[in-house]
């Protein structure tokens, strides 16, 4: 395991140099792996496994769009696509990918096939962790681990495609085989991932949901939001506030980001932006910084986890959340991105 220094903190990776394809296929070669769930994880760490040689199959629900979608992409009924209760009987490594509040109606089901010797796998701390309100509570002779692509599984299986690879962390709960490691790290590696962080159940599901509900996503679209208004109530057009609070972040700006860090980008602005950005970004922060600390607090003392599953139990809990999307895809600032989206040269015909 590579020990590397994050701005002075040493921390233990696994690289794809130390952990190589051919170890991942040799550690898993006799292995049943069974992904249950086809919805955003399960195609990209299904197909990314598939593509990688691993004897992976698919328990999804029959007569169900996501079962024909698995056929699509290539998996096979009978073969290498079952009924979810056949799939976690013939899988010797169940990885449970329904979404967070659906493990708990099917884990009753899912632990009669937990065997002695066999490994649950998860991408999320979210069931063990909260375990009093999910239920969640493992044999202790299966192995219990982890892997959690720090991206969208649209992106996992994109990039892999690319040639490139999401990173992931991994956690082991419990070791019962005393193969825990070699198979948590070999999956990680069989799913796509670039690298590996080492972390646990709670510090991964802490940081998760306080990461998706913060900057990469509530955050974010409260900050454009906010800004969007206050240039249009000061008499901008819809195109100029969209593009001075979205596009060129998106298009211009972040990518810099993403290449050579923040200073980088802003060295690459001018020394008017510069002069700006260095005295405001502080004043951000501060405004910001407890609604973060209240954010962490409710993630930490349940509170999150619970309205999750309150709210993703219900039974149309997709036509909620789908009513929820189409509100912030019809707002004006969504509806000037999408005529601003359809300039872009490259969707031009
Ligand atoms: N979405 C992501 O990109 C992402 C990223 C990292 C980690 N995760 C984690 O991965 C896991 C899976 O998340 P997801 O977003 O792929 O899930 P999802 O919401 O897309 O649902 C996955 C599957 O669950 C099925 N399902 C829902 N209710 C069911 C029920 N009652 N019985 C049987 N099947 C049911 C759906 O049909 C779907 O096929 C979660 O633990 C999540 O936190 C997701
Ligand atoms: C893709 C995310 C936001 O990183 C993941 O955590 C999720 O829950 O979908
Ligand atoms: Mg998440
Ligand atoms: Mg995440």
């Amino acid at each position: 395991m590579a020990k590397l220094n994050f701005g002075g903190v040493e921390e233990n990776v696994v690289t794809r140099e130390e952990f190589p394809l051919a170890k991942a296929q040799e550690v898993l070669k006799n292995e049943t792996v069974a992904v249950i769930g086809y919805g955003v994880q399960g195609p990209g760490q299904a197909l990314n496994q598939k593509d990688n040689g691993i004897n992976v199959i698919v328990g999804q629900r029959k007569n169900s769009k996501t079962w024909d979608k698995a056929i699509a992409d290539g998996f096979v009924p009978g073969e290498t696509l079952f009924e979810i209760e056949e799939a976690l009987q013939r899988g010797t490594i169940i990885c449970y990918l329904l979404s967070d509040a659906a493990q708990i109606a099917l884990w009753p089901t899912v632990q009669k096939h937990l065997t002695p010797g066999k490994a649950l796998y998860f991408s999320h701390g979210f069931g063990i962790t909260f375990n009093e309100q999910t239920g969640i509570v493992p044999p202790k002779d299966v192995d219990v681990f982890l892997v959690a692509p720090k991206g969208s599984g649209t992106s996992l299986r994109r990039m892999f495609l690319q040639g490139r690879g999401l990173n992931s962390s991994y956690a082991i709960f419990q070791d019962a085989t005393g193969k825990a490691k070699e198979r948590v790290i070999a999956l990680g590696i069989a799913v796509g991932s670039g690298y590996l962080f080492e972390t646990d159940f709670r510090k991964e599901v802490y940081s998760d949901l306080t990461g998706e509900r913060g900057t990469l996503m509530g955050a974010i679209q409260g900050i454009f939001a906010a800004q969007y208004q206050v240039l249009r109530d000061k008499g901008h057009t819809p195109s100029e506030a969209f593009n001075e609070t979205v596009e060129e972040l998106t298009q211009s700006l972040m990518p810099l980001v993403a290449e050579n860090g923040m200073d980088w980008m802003y060295a690459n602005c001018s020394t008017t932006a510069q002069r700006g950005a260095l005295d405001w970004w502080k004043k951000f922060r501060d405004a910001t910084a407890p609604v973060f600390k209240d954010l962490y607090e409710s993630v930490a003392t349940g509170k999150e986890s619970q309205r999750s599953i309150d709210s993703n139990s219900q039974t149309d809990y997709r036509e909620k959340l789908d009513a929820e999307l189409k509100e912030l895809r019809e707002s004006e600032m969504w509806q000037a991105g999408k005529t601003v989206r359809s300039l872009r040269p490259e969707n031009q015909k």
